[in-house]
């Protein structure tokens, strides 16, 4: 009986994942912005420019206003970052106009959309390899479900182009993505078929010189409270 209930509760938003994947994809293979990566494991794409120079100074300067020492616990899978990390001001007009901006691009509901968060990285920090999407058999799971469900895609700003390392790494996939100011990276945590893709395993690499910014935004399979 427990064996059944926990597997449903971890399937349950698998169809809503699987039509979430869908969205996005017809939604930017339409966009020429918008580059697929030249990858077999994940659906990955980029948007060069989706933010000028004018956004990535004002949203450097929000990081800065935000950013804290990461929680070494914070549960459980924000374990490995060491960066300083913050939302932002959800309730800001320049934050809602950017995040619609998003929402818009990948053609999702806001609602699904958690707040974006922002990262700062000094030399030597980094965010070891992780899944975005949460493994449902540990703890924070009875949370998540709760505030949402599985986490879907992922929209992450590059603020600045760092001097040296930062990359992120997703290394099951061969692929190295260098920070480059006002690029959108965009990829599905989950298969097409809706489960978690394994390849999607990513580090935020430690900076070897300079300082890295980063926004992050996740969307979830139901709306995210
Ligand atoms: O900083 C990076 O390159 C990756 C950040 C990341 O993976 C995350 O915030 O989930
Ligand atoms: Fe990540």
């Amino acid at each position: 009986m427990v064996f059944s209930f926990r597997s449903s509760s971890r399937d349950e938003d698998r169809d809503a994942l699987r039509i979430i994947g869908e969205t996005v994809r017809n939604r930017l293979s339409a966009n020429p912005a918008a580059y697929r990566l030249p990858v077999d494991e994940i659906e990955i794409y980029a948007v060069s420019e989706f933010l000028d120079t004018a956004d990535c100074r004002r949203l450097i300067a929000m990081v800065d206003d935000v950013a804290r020492p990461s929680p070494t616990y914070d549960d459980n899978h924000d374990k490995g970052r060491t960066s300083y990390t913050g939302d932002v001001d959800p309730k800001n007009p320049f934050i809602r106009t950017l995040q619609k901006r998003i929402d818009d691009l990948l053609g999702l509901d806001p609602a699904l959309g958690e707040t974006m968060q922002g990262q700062r990285y000094a030399v030597g920090q980094e965010f070891r390899h992780h899944f975005d999407y949460f493994v449902t058999k540990h703890d924070y799971w009875e949370t998540e479900r709760a505030r949402g469900g599985q986490r879907s895609w992922t929209a992450m700003g590059y603020l600045n182009t760092v001097e040296e390392g930062g990359a992120t790494d997703f290394s099951k996939a061969n692929l190295t993505v260098p920070p480059e100011a006002g690029v959108l990276l965009i990829w599905n945590n989950m298969l097409p078929d809706g489960r978690p893709n394994p390849k999607t395993l990513h580090a935020g690499t430690p900076v070897l010189r300079g300082t890295k910014y980063v926004l992050t935004k996740w969307y979830r399979a139901r709306p995210w409270a």
